[in-house]
């Protein structure tokens, strides 16, 4: 093709920078906010949107049926994050809020708030400089469907969502233990959780609510609700089971909020495979490369090649294949990053293996322009 007819080609900088940066999902996500808002004068908007930069901090549900341990997973994490526990209780509690009053008469009379106040006291709390900074954690709520809804049309969206389970028979068992500091609102257990302090533990109260028949019947409300709320996070949620100990329970959640959800951006994968001598590499990058239509990079491969051809790395390569000695790591560096560097491999992406073999390789290939992403 003539060069001036050729369709143009995207300098490989651009979407490496992208890529980079997470521009793509930082533009989804300002997006979204702006269509769920509609601000009448949407740069101001943007601005702030850009300024806040909160796309990133933890935004965690913790859903479950009671003595699951909903309260004391939201509360170490929120310990170990350094974000914002938000419970129905600490939301009400608010000082200076009109919206938190009214929720608190309300609750002192009818023990439940309408959707409609609980979630607008949830939406004042997370603009909050706090929360928007260090980020949130919600402790079993939103309970109904409505909510749900509620929740998502303010534009409230969860980064991560957590939902405890357990057999209800051991939940009703362990409630019956379950003891909290009036000082701080600390979850304890007479068995499973019981503090070493004779001055916390002469302080401890029995919640309200915990009796059998109590926990068995705010069990069947759960079950019937939970399982309309659920679907609501599809791409967000994770199961965890709670009849494990404690500290289980919170390793395993912890591991989940950090990990990033695989994000819609457009990307070109440049894929590393590791393994063993035998581990079947060669095989899978074949298969990877041609169903993906990616470039097969083998190292050793390529090493054979610049010698049989007879190029300028060739040439540099021959002494060390004739005397049967390891190849220098930056001689193959600077191969390897010709061939990465190529046309095909920015465009297509690539599937490499046989490199690197040691952790100093594995350093060196850190410093390629373009490492692998996958
Ligand atoms: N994995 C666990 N194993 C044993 N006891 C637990 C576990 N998780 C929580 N507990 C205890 O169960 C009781 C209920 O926990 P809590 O956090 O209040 O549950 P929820 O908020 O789901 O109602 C508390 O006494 C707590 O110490």
């Amino acid at each position: 093709m003539d060069a001036t007819t050729a369709p143009h080609r995207i300098p490989p900088e651009m979407p490496q920078y992208g890529e980079t940066n997470h521009i793509f999902e930082m533009m989804q996500n300002m997006l979204q906010q702006l269509l769920i808002h509609q601000p009448e004068d949407p740069i101001p908007f943007m601005i702030k949107y850009f300024q806040e930069d909160n796309d990133n901090v933890p935004k965690i549900i913790i859903l479950g049926p009671p003595a699951s341990g909903k309260t004391t997973i939201a509360m170490w994490l929120s310990k170990h994050l350094k974000s914002v526990f938000l419970s129905l209780e600490n939301l009400m509690t608010k000082e200076y809020s009109s919206l938190a009053e009214r929720a608190r008469k309300h609750y002192q009379k009818m023990k439940s708030l309408p959707p409609l106040l609980l979630v607008k006291l949830i939406q004042e709390r997370l603009g909050e400089d706090d929360c928007l900074r260090r980020g949130w954690i919600l402790d079993g709520i939103p309970e109904t469907r409505e909510q749900v809804l509620m929740i998502q049309a303010l534009g409230i969206t969860p980064r991560h969502v957590i939902v405890l389970s357990a057999p209800d028979t051991v939940l009703i068992e362990r409630n019956l233990g379950k003891r909290v500091d009036p000082h701080n609102g600390e979850i304890y257990h007479t068995t499973f959780d019981w503090p070493p302090e004779f001055e916390i533990q002469n302080r401890l109260i029995v919640p309200e609510g915990i009796s059998e028949k109590e926990t068995a019947q705010r069990l069947m409300a759960y079950h019937r609700s939970i399982v309309r709320v659920l679907p609501s996070y599809p791409k967000t949620l994770k199961v965890i089971s709670a009849d494990q100990p404690c500290v289980d329970v919170f390793y395993q959640a912890l591991t989940y909020v950090q990990t990033s959800h695989r994000s819609n951006a457009p990307f070109t994968p440049r894929v590393l495979l590791l393994g063993p001598m035998g581990s079947g590499k060669r095989l899978q990058a074949a298969l990877l490369a041609q169903k993906y239509g990616l470039v097969n990079v083998s190292c050793g491969q390529l090493l054979k090649e610049a010698v049989a051809d007879k190029s300028k790395f060739g040439e540099v390569i021959q002494p060390f294949f004739e005397k049967d000695m390891a190849v220098p790591d930056s001689i193959i560096m600077n191969l390897l990053s010709s061939r990465l560097t190529q046309h095909d491999c920015i465009q297509k992406g690539w599937v490499m293996y046989g490199f690197p073999r040691d952790l100093d390789q594995a350093h060196m290939l850190d410093t390629l322009e373009y490492k692998p992403n996958r």
